[in-house]
């Protein structure tokens, strides 16, 4: 089956014999299939002048097959819920409009607001930022109510403390090749509770453990460390498809890097079978992260990304 949204050339089949790293799925790691040799993707030359991750020469490197289902990491959510078509068109064009048509070069842009009581006791969710922004955080709110546990809610769109707090959207845009390093979200800028949300085009986010039990030194040998390694998967490649919404909490937030791999296309599991996967070409992709100002950091001025140290 193709994927969604895909243009016929864009789309490559197979079965993901021998190459499945999902321990889940065993079914589809067995040996016996046809096929021979796993999925390859092609990289893009690199800009050294970019603030994402690009990888530096054209090159096949072998890839694994993204799950579309969220892993199993705690406090990360992908409800099934997306945003609305028509509503996460105009949100896109507008970025496009406002902040990256006709600036080269341009590929990123953090905005700032802050929860404020309206008439009424009403919050008005992130006032500063341009309107359009704060509405659609408003409509966030109302389409992840029904579908998030009600204290993640809460964390998303009250913060921790229950009062008004600081708040920043930053927007990323991506050619196709282009992705953004291993990252924990700066853990002395930003509070628990953060938002993405992806425009325009899908992408694969790897996910991997900031610190493995495979990696302390828990004083067994090696054997002992192997099987613990083996109790607990550390490292997942999940599809985030555009439109989707991606919540990181509690663990996921803050013992987990996020990346995104630069590159042309991703391997990701069939829709409605997922022993299948197809090759998905990338389009230029918009993603806005909303996400807390801890006290004291609303000072702008630092990068916002960091490596976890
Ligand atoms: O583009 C994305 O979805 C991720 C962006 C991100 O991780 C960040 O800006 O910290
Ligand atoms: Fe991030």
């Amino acid at each position: 089956m193709k994927i969604a949204r895909q243009h016929e050339q864009d789309v490559l089949q197979g079965r993901p014999d021998n190459m499945v790293l999902d321990p889940t799925k065993e079914s589809c790691s067995s040996a016996h299939g046809t096929q021979t040799s796993p999925p390859s993707i092609a990289m893009e030359e690199s800009d050294d002048d970019s603030l994402f991750d690009e990888p530096r020469e054209s090159r096949h490197i072998p890839v694994t097959v993204a799950r579309r289902r969220a892993p199993p990491i705690p406090g990360l959510f992908v409800p099934d819920v997306h945003v609305p078509s028509g509503l996460a068109d105009e949100v896109f064009q507008k970025c496009m409009d406002m902040y990256f048509n006709g600036r080269a070069g341009v590929n990123q842009v953090m905005l700032f607001g802050r929860s404020v009581p309206e008439l009424g006791g009403e919050l008005i969710l992130g006032h500063g930022l341009p309107a359009f922004l704060i509405s659609f955080l408003h409509e966030l709110r109302e389409l992840l109510r029904p579908v998030l546990p009600s204290h993640v809610h809460a964390l998303l769109f009250v913060g921790k403390d229950n009062i008004p707090r600081a708040r920043q959207a930053i927007i990323n845009l991506y050619d196709p090749g282009e992705g953004i390093s291993p990252h924990v979200d700066l853990l002395k800028r930003f509070d628990d509770g953060i938002l993405g949300i992806s425009f325009g085009s899908g992408c694969v986010m790897s996910f991997e453990k900031a610190v493995t039990e495979a990696k302390e030194d828990t004083g067994l040998g090696a054997e002992h460390r192997d099987m613990d390694a083996h109790k607990a998967r550390n490292q997942w490649d999940l599809y985030l498809p555009e439109r989707s919404i991606l919540v990181l909490s509690e663990e996921s937030r803050y013992r987990w890097t996020h990346a995104i791999e630069g590159r042309l296309s991703d391997v990701v599991e069939n829709e409605n079978d997922s022993s299948e996967w197809s090759t998905v070409m990338r389009r230029t992709r918009l993603s806005i992260t909303y996400r807390w100002l801890l006290p004291g950091a609303d000072i702008v001025g630092t990068p916002d990304q960091s490596s976890v140290a």
